[in-house]
């Protein structure tokens, strides 16, 4: 990866401040959809959940005016306070209020790229903890994003 995505990719401060820096036009929210479900499997073992457990799930997309720059989904275990604050938040966003919590940790990121047929350049997610609340935020970077900063693409690698 180089080295200017690495500082939007591997950053562990709140990305929805390092948006707002970076957008010379308005930045926002846009709630996409939310609702009680079965996390993916990935996601479920990612919080130690059953299977079978459901979840919160919050998905947006953070905007550069009416360029989206950041698809993020969000999943709460359902017997956490974080599950209730995830419910309220509307377009307000998650990264004000998580970022805003004194004992915050946060779980190593992981990164992955974006596979050839899907759409976004790079992935990551990284669980964050605050007294009994967890919850997991995946963040996937949009090709606009790119455009719009001047990222370059990574290589694709061929097919198989
Ligand atoms: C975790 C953060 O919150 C951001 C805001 C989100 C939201 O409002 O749902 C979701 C994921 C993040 O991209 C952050 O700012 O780092």
């Amino acid at each position: 990866m180089s080295a200017a995505w690495w500082q939007w990719v591997g950053s562990t401060d709140s990305l929805t401040a390092r948006l707002v820096a970076a957008s010379r036009r308005p930045f926002r929210v846009r709630l996409e959809h939310q609702g009680v479900e079965r996390p993916r499997r990935d996601e479920a073992l990612a919080l130690g959940l059953a299977p079978t457990d459901l979840a919160w799930i919050r998905e947006v997309t953070l905007m550069s005016g009416e360029r989206p720059w950041v698809a993020a989904r969000s999943v709460a275990p359902l017997d956490r306070t974080g599950c209730r604050r995830l419910r309220t938040l509307g377009e307000r966003s998650l990264g004000s209020w998580l970022f805003a919590q004194p004992d915050l940790q946060r779980d190593p990121i992981e990164v992955a790229r974006v596979s050839a047929d899907a759409e976004g350049v790079w992935l990551r997610r990284s669980r964050f903890r605050h007294g009994s609340i967890q919850l997991l935020v995946q963040e996937c970077f949009l090709h606009e994003m790119a455009e719009d900063l001047g990222l370059a693409l990574p290589e694709r690698r061929p097919t198989a």
